[in-house]
C-alpha cells in the first residue's frame, strides 16, 4: 500500500468548512510510524512496500556497483522541501520533516555502498533571510534531530559560520561534534550557516592571519626579516605569500576530501553558494525529483554516471 500523508506523522493543512474533513483530520492528528529502519537502511513504508525482497534486490544492486570505483564523498542540496510541503498540502514546516527522513534513507545507502563522507546543505546563511517564522521552524528541527544524525557512527561535523546559528543548535552541534569525535565509520559533514563565500573569506583570512603570526615570530627571534622580504624569499623559491595549500588547510571543509559527486534535488542545476572551491572536478548529478521524493533509485544512477565518467574525472585532476 502507497504512504498516505498522515502516515508520516505530519499534518495536511486543515480545510474548516468541510464536516467530513474535521472526522478525518481527528484521523490524520494520529501520528503514525513512519520510522527509519537503520539496519535495513529503508522508511518502514519502503518495507511495506518492497518488504524483504526490496532489500534484498538492493544488496544486490549494491554488490555490482561495488565492483567497480565507489565514489569517497557525496554530497547532497537538499532542495524542493517547501515545494513538496505544498504538493501534499501538508502544514507548513512539514516537508522539512519529511526531508530530514529522506536524508536519513540516504546516509544509510551511502554507507552501506561504502562511500566514506556525506555532506549535507542543512541551511545556508542565505536562509536567515526567510521569513523569523521558518528559519526559527529549521533552527528547531535540527536542535531535534542532529542528535538522530550522528547516531550512525560516522564522525559529525557541522560546518559554517556557527556563531550565527542560535545558541541552542550551536550547543547542540558541538556537543555531537565532542561526541562522535573518535568514530571511524565515515564522516558526516551538515553545512549549517554556511555558503562557500564566507568559507573562502574565512579560510583566506585564517591564512594571512597565519602569515603575520609567522612573521612577527621571525622579528621577534631577530632574525630580521620584514614582510616583503619573507615575500621575497619565497618568490626566489618559486613560492607566494599565500597558496592554494595554505587557504585549504583553513577551509571548514578540510575534514573531507573534495567531493566526488554533488546531487541536487528537484532538477536545479546551481550550485547555490555550496562547495564551490572544492567542486571544480566533481560530478554534479540533479534527478527531477523533490528532495522528500529521493530514493535509492537516484543515488545508483548517480554512482553509475560517476562510474561512466570516472577515467575522465581523473584525468582532468592530472591535466
Ligand atoms: C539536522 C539536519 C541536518 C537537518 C536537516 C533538515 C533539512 C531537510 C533541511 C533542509 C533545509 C532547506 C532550507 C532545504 C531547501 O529546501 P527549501 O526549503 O528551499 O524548499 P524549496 O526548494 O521547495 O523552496
Amino acid at each position: 500500500m502507497p504512504p498516505s500523508i498522515c502516515d508520516i506523522g505530519v499534518h495536511t493543512k486543515p480545510k474548516p468548512k468541510s464536516n467530513l474533513y474535521k472526522k478525518k483530520k481527528k484521523k490524520k492528528k494520529n501520528k503514525s510510524n513512519l520510522s527509519f529502519d537503520m539496519d535495513e537502511g529503508s522508511t518502514s513504508h519502503e518495507t511495506q512496500r518492497f518488504g524483504s525482497f526490496g532489500s534484498f534486490l538492493r544488496r544486490c544492486i549494491l554488490s555490482i556497483l561495488s565492483t567497480a570505483t565507489i565514489p569517497n564523498h557525496i554530497s547532497f542540496i537538499m532542495d524542493g522541501n517547501r515545494r513538496y510541503c505544498k504538493k501534499k498540502n501538508l502544514m507548513e514546516g512539514a516537508g522539512h520533516r519529511v526531508g530530514f527522513l529522506a536524508l536519513m534513507a540516504m546516509l544509510r545507502y551511502c554507507y552501506q555502498m561504502g562511500i566514506k563522507c556525506v555532506t549535507d546543505y542543512a541551511f545556508s546563511i542565505d536562509n536567515f533571510k526567510r521569513r523569523p517564522e521558518e528559519v526559527q521552524s529549521l533552527m528547531e528541527l535540527m536542535q531535534e534531530k542532529i542528535e538522530g544524525l550522528i547516531k550512525e557512527e560516522s564522525m559529525g561535523y557541522f560546518i559554517g559560520n556557527l556563531k550565527l546559528l542560535s545558541k541552542p543548535v550551536r550547543l547542540a552541534a558541538e556537543k555531537a561534534m565532542v561526541a562522535t569525535a573518535s568514530n571511524s565509520r565515515a564522516v558526516l559533514s551538515s553545512c549549517i550557516a554556511y555558503t562557500s563565500t564566507d568559507e573562502i573569506v574565512h579560510a583566506v583570512q585564517e591564512s594571512c592571519q597565519e602569515k603575520w603570526d609567522e612573521i612577527r615570530e621571525l622579528n621577534a627571534s631577530g632574525a630580521g626579516y620584514g614582510l616583503m622580504e619573507l615575500d621575497g624569499n619565497r618568490r626566489e623559491q618559486g613560492e607566494h605569500y599565500i597558496g592554494v595549500t595554505d587557504v585549504e588547510k583553513h577551509m571548514y571543509m578540510a575534514v573531507a576530501p573534495d567531493p566526488d559527486i554533488i546531487i541536487r534535488a528537484s532538477g536545479e542545476t546551481r550550485l547555490s553558494n555550496f562547495l564551490l572551491w572544492q567542486s571544480a572536478y566533481c560530478l554534479l548529478y540533479s534527478p527531477s525529483v523533490l528532495w522528500p521524493e529521493i530514493g535509492f533509485q537516484h543515488l545508483v544512477w548517480a554512482v553509475l554516471e560517476f562510474q561512466r565518467n570516472y577515467f575522465y574525472l581523473k584525468e582532468k585532476k592530472k591535466a
